[in-house]
């Protein structure tokens, strides 16, 4: 991440300037024996070290609700009151408690006051602390084509949004603005910073900027452990589960909390930020020896979903990856299976709709567009330690329903009679079926990548570590697909020889399935 230019003398005073503002602020601690420390080298922007050896439960650093930059310590609460109303009109346009009605969220919200601070430039009281937040990211949100183009068929790409957020941007954000110049372009402001007004060009680009420091840094301040834990007697942690400390979906109370986000992280980590009432409190989870790196936690995130929020892979976090299998490969090989019956687009049309409205009379639920393959692995411990092997275990249970409601369609076709519908009424038989679509869709899923698993392993064979630049961190989010679309096929091939060889036992030669009638039934 390039923070400030490569500057060493300007990146440690920015670090000293923030360091010094943080810890003056009323009821701000920072633990003696950890600093704010210069990663560039590993490309991880600013981190806190451990200079001596931390005992387990320290607290690391403190930080007040108050120096937070959120809806509750913004001066836009009461310079823009309707940006904060309501976000739930009634049917009539007015709201519950006869405010104005805002079509902001939260995550439009906090961008609209970072800008207003941003642009208050040293008037506000968090500069020291904005200053230093990177002015350009690694996330795919900024990358051009070549580099988007390495990341293949991931899923990843459809879910960047470039377009979106500038359409959000311009609806949600530059609207706001431009309605309110007085509010965000006060002439004491220009008086005493002599900055210039942005052009909207430039209002675009620090949005985007903004609501991608958002995206990387902003914590979801919602979550109240200490109610959480008093209602329920349970530890945030552990058996219970992990909660990342970052936004969880942006639909709470979202923040910027300085100190706090100066924390790297990764899927093993050491530290967490407990939620109170007046603070936030780092604390370790174990013992931290001198040198060793104070980590937090993001989540289970998968490799792609690390890089499109946060710029960065690592190794751990590769236990998390998953691959999207599209519903219509699936749906595609099981059709070969029986072309020969159904062999009329109107027939697949008619099992289609049928097929259709059996998952809409189960329980609302819609024909599901694609199926999301992962490994099981067991929660980080209360130690933020990884334990347990992380394996393929099973395909989505969803996926499984899906085609069975599909064959059951398939079945129906003909009115019930025929090839089609008497291979089907065999539970191996449909089984067989599903097992070996599945796989034919696994396989027809990893062809959709330009490369093989192969190559990419090659282009990584050199790497020393993890990825930093923007080709080979694609090719590491592709990779991870890949290996995991491989390890889908052995237990899928695995699953197809069990019940091959059940078969075998019980009744030589069966299965088969398709058009055709099974070889028992042939030779019955
Ligand atoms: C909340 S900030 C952490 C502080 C940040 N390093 C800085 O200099 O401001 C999150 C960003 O830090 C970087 N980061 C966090 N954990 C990292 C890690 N384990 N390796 C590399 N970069 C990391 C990523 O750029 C991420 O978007």
């Amino acid at each position: 991440m390039d923070v400030d230019g490569g500057h060493d003398v300007e990146f440690s005073q920015g670090t000293q300037r923030f360091l010094d503002w943080f810890c003056a602020l009323p009821g701000a601690t920072f633990h003696k024996d950890i600093s704010i420390v210069d990663l560039r080298d590993g490309n991880a922007g600013r981190g806190i070290v451990a200079t001596a050896d931390i005992p387990a439960d320290t607290t690391l650093f403190t930080i007040p609700r108050q120096s937070i930059l959120c809806t509750a310590t913004s001066p836009l609460t009461t310079l823009l009151p309707s940006l904060f109303a309501s976000p739930n009109p009634n049917a009539d346009g007015s709201s519950n408690d006869g405010s104005e009605v805002t079509t902001q969220d939260p995550w439009t919200t906090l961008i609209l006051i970072l800008i207003y601070e941003h642009l208050r430039g040293p008037l506000s009281p968090w500069a020291p602390y904005l200053s230093i937040l990177p002015t350009a990211f690694n996330t795919p949100m900024f990358w051009g084509p070549s580099d988007l183009a390495e990341l293949q068929a991931s899923a990843l790409v459809a879910k960047i949004g470039q377009a979106d957020a500038d359409a959000m941007i311009r609806t949600n954000i530059l609207s706001v603005i431009q309605a309110r110049q007085d509010v965000f372009f006060p002439p004491t402001t220009s008086a005493y910073t002599g900055a210039a007004k942005p052009s909207d060009e430039q209002l675009l680009q620090l949005a985007h900027r903004v609501g991608s420091a958002i995206m990387a840094y902003a914590f979801d301040l919602e979550k109240d452990e200490d109610e959480e834990e008093d209602d329920s007697d349970e530890e945030d942690e552990g058996e219970d589960g992990w909660k990342e400390d970052t936004k969880t979906g942006f639909k709470g109370m979202m923040g910027m909390v300085p100190m706090a986000d100066m924390l790297n992280a990764d899927a093993e980590f050491n530290a967490h930020i407990n939620h109170g009432e007046a603070t936030l409190v780092a604390t370790s989870l174990r013992p931290i020896k001198a040198g060793d790196e104070v980590l937090n936690y993001y989540g289970p995130l998968s490799s792609g979903e690390l890089l499109r929020r946060y710029g960065y892979v690592t190794e751990k976090h590769t236990r998390y990856d998953v691959v999207e299998l599209p519903w219509v490969l699936v749906q595609e090989s099981i059709n070969k299976r029986f072309k020969v019956s159904l062999n009329k687009e109107e027939d697949w049309a008619w099992v289609n709709k049928v097929f259709k409205e059996m998952v809409e009379e189960e329980g609302d639920a819609e024909v599901e567009d694609s199926f999301v393959l992962e490994r099981a692995s067991e929660e980080p411990d209360a130690e933020g330690r990884l334990t347990g092997e992380v394996v393929f275990t099973a395909l989505p249970q969803e996926l499984e329903a899906q085609v069975k409601a599909y064959l059951k369609a398939v079945k129906k076709w003909n009115g019930g009679k025929g090839l089609a519908a008497e291979a089907l009424a065999d539970k191996d038989t449909r089984k067989e079926i599903y097992l070996d679509s599945v796989v034919s869709a696994l396989r027809d899923r990893e062809s959709q990548y330009a490369t093989t698993l192969e190559d990419d392993q090659e282009l990584l064979a050199t790497l020393d570590g993890r990825p930093s630049g923007r080709r080979e961190m694609a090719v590491w989010v592709r990779r991870g697909e890949k290996k995991l679309l491989r390890e889908g096929q052995a237990w899928v091939e695995r699953k197809l020889a069990e019940l091959k060889g059940k078969a075998d036992d019980g009744r030589r030669g069966g299965g088969g399935g398709g058009d055709g009638p099974s070889a028992k039934r042939q030779r019955n």
